[in-house]
This record gives structure tokens, sequence and C-alpha cells, in this order.
């Protein structure tokens, strides 16, 4: 099965567009994880389980277990996950960028070491540096777009004959790049107006779309932005506002990630049709 197949058939399941982010903090971990040297691990591992039922898709993203030295443990979760929702695509945000040569490793490495569904890839460098992830046919190559940062507007929004590069990157990955139908967009929620600006573009394209939670991105606009006229194509991920929701009266962490996870999810759904 496809990636595009697989995040599809995840949207109607779990009739959900949240994706759930792994991003492991070790200083905002619960104190029974900070003195376990597998305490990464079984962290995320319980976040999976609290939210598999809510999400559409799960993403690591590979710098916070890097910067720990846990590439071990994020092995484990992408088995974890792997054996346990196999209908929940994963997600390994790495947003690599580099020549062919060396983007075939790093495809390895996501694809092969990890077994992600999907990749996320920096289009700076050019198709050349993006091919190579095409090799894995039946994977997503997630492109960036529109970064959810204010600070992309420094080269996203540049004048590129007559329109913004982001558009430009939209219109060449939808047009050009995207021969297999393997391509996805990263467009933060953080600029709505932007989002539709691409969805208009690559018409039913997936789009990775963070930026609600943390960094307050707004559900409504972002849905009604971003959606297809089935009212899915979008990941719409969400990682520290889950992962370390505060927990209410009886909650523990997992149960709390729940609740938030589930009130994502819902009122992102209210906004679909
Ligand atoms: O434009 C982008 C691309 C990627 N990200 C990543 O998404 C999550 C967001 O985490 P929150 O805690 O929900 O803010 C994180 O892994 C980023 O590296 C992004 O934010 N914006």
């Amino acid at each position: 099965m496809t990636f595009i197949n697989k995040l599809s058939a995840a949207w109607t399941a779990n009739d959900s567009l949240l994706c759930v982010g792994l991003d492991p903090d070790m200083a905002k971990l619960p104190a029974q994880f900070q003195n376990d040297p597998q305490g990464i691990y079984h962290f995320c591992r319980e976040i999976i389980d609290a939210t598999a039922d809510l999400a559409c898709s799960f993403k690591p993203q590979i710098a916070y277990f890097a910067a720990l030295s846990a590439e071990d443990q994020l092995q484990k979760i992408c088995d974890y996950v792997r054996e346990n929702y196999p209908h929940i695509p994963l997600i390994m945000d790495a947003k690599r960028g580099d020549i062919g040569a060396t983007a075939r490793q790093y495809a390895r490495e996501s694809y092969d070491r990890y077994g992600a569904d999907a990749v996320t890839v920096n289009p700076y460098m050019g198709f050349d540096s993006v091919e190579p992830y095409m090799e894995w046919s039946d994977r997503g190559v997630i492109i960036l777009c529109r970064t959810s940062n204010a600070g992309g507007s420094d080269l996203q929004f540049l004048d590129v004959g007559g329109k913004p590069l982001y558009q430009h990157v939209a219109q060449l990955v939808a047009q050009k790049w995207n021969k297999t139908g393997q391509c996805a967009l990263v467009v933060g929620a953080t600029f709505p107006e932007e989002l539709a600006q691409v969805r208009a573009i690559v018409g039913e394209m997936p789009l990775l779309v963070p930026g609600i939670g943390a960094q307050g991105g707004d559900i409504a606009a972002t849905v009604k932005s971003g959606r297809t006229a089935s009212g899915a194509g979008m990941m719409i991920n969400s990682s520290r506002a889950i992962l370390y929701a505060t927990p209410t009266a009886g909650e523990d962490f997992a149960m709390a990630a729940r609740r938030v996870a589930l009130e994502t999810r819902d009122a992102i759904n209210q906004y679909r049709a």
C-alpha cells in the first residue's frame, strides 16, 4: 500500500486529520521517565497507545532523539508503531536536503532503518536532491513549502517571477516533481491565507500542517483553508500541546494527552464539512 493510500485509509478509520507529533524533550518528561535510560521510548509508547485511535499519523521529529543519542529508542518507537498500529502512517520529520548520493543515504535512514512511511525534505537544493527519495515508490516525500515559523518569510516570500517563492515551490512540486504521485507539502497552520493559496495550486495533494497548539494556529481557519472537497487532505500536527498537556484532577500525563488529542481531533472535525 502506498503512503497516500495508507493516509487516506487512516483519515477514514479514525475520522481524524490529527497528526500526533513525538518531540520528547527530556526536561519536560514526567519524573519517572527522566531516571529511566529507556525513558524516551516508554514515554512515547504511552503517548502512542493513548492517541492511536484519534490520529491519522504519528510524526517523530528526529532532532529530539539525535540530540540525546537516542536513535535506538526512536527505532524502537517506529517498530512499536508498525507492529501495533500498522494502519497509522509514520512520518519522519527530518527536513533533509543534500546532493543526490547523500540524499539516498538519508532516504535509507528514514525508510529502511526507521521504516517510516514518509519523510520531510527541504527543496532548496532542487529536484536531484529530492528524486532519490522517490526510488521507494510506496513511500511519501513531504516537501517544505510555507513553514510555520515567522522567519520562513525571509526566503519563502521572496518574489520569484511575480509570485512568492512558496507558491513557486507548490507549483513546481504539483506540476513537475510529483511524477509518481508520492509528494505532499508542509504548510504552516500559522498562515491560513497562504495555506488556501497552496491548496488552490496543488489540488488534492496532501498537506502536512504544523502550527496549531503550542504555536497558536487557529484550527477553524486552518481547516477551512486547507481542506479538500472531501473534507480531508491534511495531517494537522500538534506536538507539545498533546505531549505535555497539563493533567487535571485524577489524570496522568497519558490521559491528559488523550483528552487534548480528542479535543483537537473533534475541533478539527467541526470545520471539515
Ligand atoms: O513548518 C514547520 C515544519 C515542521 N514543524 C515541526 O512540527 C512540530 C511542531 O511542534 P509543536 O509543539 O506542535 O509546535 C515540530 O516537530 C516542528 O519541528 C513546524 O513546527 N513547522
